[in-house]
């Protein structure tokens, strides 16, 4: 059976850590998805390894569209989440209602997933819920938001901080979000977090005390040549692709293949 939002809240309440990773074509998709990911994240990261920008600002929601399409055709099994780009849902609740439903009528994906913890996006999120349409949270480094905070810096180090991002996460909770990530933050305030909410909070430098954990896949399979202090290469394949690729150039040359 494929997997609901409904089996969050309790894979929760049974202390069963969920497993979340990004896909951003049909392949890393069908792959992330035989590996039993719970939730597969069609993330806006996917601006940075994938398409080769800076930060995550340029994505519009046409590109991630496109690229949700592919991933839908290769998740059987997990709950398929794409993240809303910049400027696709800050403007209002209607705009963003507009993003999240082309996200599910023209993709197939079964939620949206919106950066931010303010009133406004508290609003907008009980908005699309209040619609129907299932809300992950994101709170914590909000990579949309790196102009603001001067780089991909941790958040939450000051008490004024780490209780507004508490604050955040309670918001969510309230306005309808049915788990929430929480990125780069310390151990102790995801820790804290994880245990107010009754939603799973899924973390990603946010220390081992969460419902959850999420990587980027490229990461995780080493395919770029840059990635976050906290992500784990579980593989390196860029080696490995670049060697592949090597041999076949010299193979042809060497005129051995075919
Ligand atoms: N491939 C990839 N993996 C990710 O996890 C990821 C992305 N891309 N793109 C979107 C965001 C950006 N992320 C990042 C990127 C860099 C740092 C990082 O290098 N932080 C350093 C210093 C940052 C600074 O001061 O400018 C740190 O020590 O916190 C953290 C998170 C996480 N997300
Ligand atoms: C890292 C996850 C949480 C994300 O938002 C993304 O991949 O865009
Ligand atoms: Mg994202």
């Amino acid at each position: 059976m494929a997997i609901t939002i409904h089996k969050f809240a309790q894979w929760k309440q049974e202390g069963r850590p969920i497993a979340v990773l990004t896909a951003w074509d049909f392949l890393s998709a069908q792959m992330v998805d035989a590996a039993g990911a719970d939730l597969v994240l069609v993330g806006d990261s996917l601006a940075m390894p994938v398409l080769g920008y800076e930060t995550t600002l340029p994505l519009t929601l046409e590109e991630i569209l496109h690229h949700a399409k592919a991933v839908r055709r290769g998740v059987k099994q997990a709950l398929m989440v794409v993240d809303l780009p910049f400027l696709s849902y800050q403007v209002s609740p209607q705009a963003a209602m507009l993003a999240a439903g082309r996200a599910l009528k023209e993709t197939g994906a079964q939620a949206v997933k919106l950066e931010g913890g303010y009133e406004a996006i508290a609003t907008t999120i009980a908005f699309l819920v209040q619609a129907g349409i299932p809300v992950m949270g994101h709170v914590g480094l909000t990579p949309q938001s790196y102009h603001q905070f001067g780089g991909f810096r941790q958040q939450g180090k000051s008490d004024d901080e780490a209780e507004r991002i508490l604050a955040e996460a309670i918001a969510l909770e309230k306005a309808g979000a049915f788990s929430i990530v929480l990125e780069h933050i310390p151990a102790k305030l995801a820790q804290q977090i994880s245990q107010t909410l009754t939603i799973p909070t899924i973390g990603i430098g946010a220390g081992p005390f969460c419902d959850g954990q999420v990587l980027v896949t490229s990461d995780v399979w080493g395919l770029s040549d840059w990635q976050p202090p906290f992500a784990k290469t579980y593989v390196n394949l860029r080696q490995q692709a670049i060697e592949a690729a090597q041999q076949f150039c010299e193979d042809v040359r060497t005129q051995t293949f075919p």
